[in-house]
């Protein structure tokens, strides 16, 4: 027997499936299943193994082959597994034969992604946000939650699914839910709107970037505070958090924001405009890089694409490469950080940090306080700022 059947019966175990196309590199598609992996880690489930097909596009019927189907459902019997995992989306249909022949609850890569949200969520308006996509994402996948009900109500496996008055109840009931909620976010944007309002006159940095980067622990280092919460977790922070901060007497609010990611559902960025209304309305953006990261190249370029779709990609923009005590050192062919700034860009500024060993921190604060001394002063042009040092 083994480890498996010593594992509680509370943790949910899973498998993991993904396409691997002709034109993308084995070691692209390992990475793309890693980061699955670990947005299945944050809502506490456990890969158990990944299935990788090569395909270049998903078969329109299950998204893997029926060989494959067969396979995993295999694998799924044996070792009790409770959730299958697919990378990408699946499209109703393909939702409701892939219950239908695994057995098993069926995830996408979207459906994960906001059932984390919903998890982190903590003020009204992220709530109502993340509740509000979530039940756009269900609309047309009723049958399937309606099993699911089901299921929670103690059935068993429900082979046919609800009957198609029940799944009719259940349409008009979330269309419903739908309208409230989205009158409830009106009214709290309103609210938002006022509250943002008062705030001008103040200059305004926001934080953005990838997910896991270091957004909410540089917000620490820079407010000095501890609630902040900062964790090796894929989407730590689900709220903007606004804090004012000063460096050398100048004034400024810095908030910090729900982290990007490859395929972020559509529903959720629709949905988290407001919230990311910090993002539009700030003078400066601090792009956080893990530079530590395999792909942090691609991930700049998911924040850039991700900014420009929110209105906010020719924004005065510090890159902050996070992480560089990760790297190896000069000795060992990593780079010499030790000045900390690259000043071959001219467009944008970048500085090389480590917001946990505390590297380069100071030049960071500097060029920071350059920056916003130079928004103050449009607000304020009598204003004397003292020098940094
Ligand atoms: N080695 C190292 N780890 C860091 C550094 N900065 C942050 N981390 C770690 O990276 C992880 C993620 O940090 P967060 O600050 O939560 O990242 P975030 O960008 O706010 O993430 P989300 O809110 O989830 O999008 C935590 O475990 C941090 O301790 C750094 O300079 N070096
Ligand atoms: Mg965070």
């Amino acid at each position: 027997m083994g480890d498996y059947y010593l594992t509680e019966k509370e943790t949910e175990r899973a498998v993991l499936v993904a396409l691997s196309p002709q034109k993308q590199s084995e070691e692209k598609t390992q990475e793309y299943l890693d980061e699955l992996e670990f947005l299945a880690s944050t809502l506490g489930i456990e890969t158990s193994k990944t299935f990788v097909q090569k395909l270049d596009k998903p078969d329109i019927r299950s998204f893997v082959g029926k060989g494959k189907l067969e396979e995993i459902h295999t694998y799924v019997v044996d070792r009790e597994i409770n959730i299958v995992i697919f990378d990408d989306d699946l499209t109703p249909s393909q939702l409701r034969n892939l219950e239908r022949d695994l057995e098993v609850k069926i995830y996408d890569r979207s459906l994960l992604i906001l059932d984390i949200f919903l998890k982190r969520a903590k003020t009204a308006q992220a709530k109502t946000q993340v509740e509000l996509a979530r039940y756009q994402y269900l609309m047309p996948r009723l049958t399937r939650m309606w099993t699911h009900l089901e299921r929670q109500r103690g059935g068993t496996g429900t082979r046919g699914g609800a009957g198609e008055k029940e799944i009719e109840t259940d349409r008009r009931m979330i269309r419903d839910q739908i309208a409230v909620l989205k009158k409830k976010l009106e009214k709290i944007d309103k609210q938002g709107e006022t509250r943002r309002k008062s705030r001008e006159g103040v200059v305004r940095v926001a934080l953005v970037g990838y997910t896991n980067v270091g957004k909410s622990t540089i917000m620490k280092m820079l407010c000095k505070e501890e609630e902040i919460y900062a964790k090796d977790e894929l989407f730590a922070t689900v709220d903007s958090t606004v804090r004012k901060v000063v460096i050398n007497t100048v004034p400024f609010l810095l908030s910090d924001t729900v982290g990007f990611i490859r395929k972020l559902p559509h529903n959720l960025i629709e949905s988290f405009k407001s919230t990311l209304e910090e993002v539009r309305e700030a003078d400066i953006l601090l792009h956080v890089v893990d530079i530590s990261h395999p792909s942090f190249e691609e991930q700049m370029t998911v924040v850039n694409d991700t900014l420009t779709e929110l209105g906010a990609g020719d924004k005065e923009m510090i890159v902050v490469y996070n992480k560089i005590d990760q790297l190896g050192s000069p000795e060992e062919g990593g780079f010499d950080f030790s000045s900390g700034i690259d000043t071959t860009s001219t467009s944008k500024t970048n500085i090389f940090i480590s917001a946990v060993k505390k590297q380069n921190v100071a030049e960071f604060r500097r060029m920071l306080f350059e920056k916003v001394k130079k928004h103050h002063l449009q607000i304020y042009p009598n204003y004397l700022a003292p020098d940094y040092y």
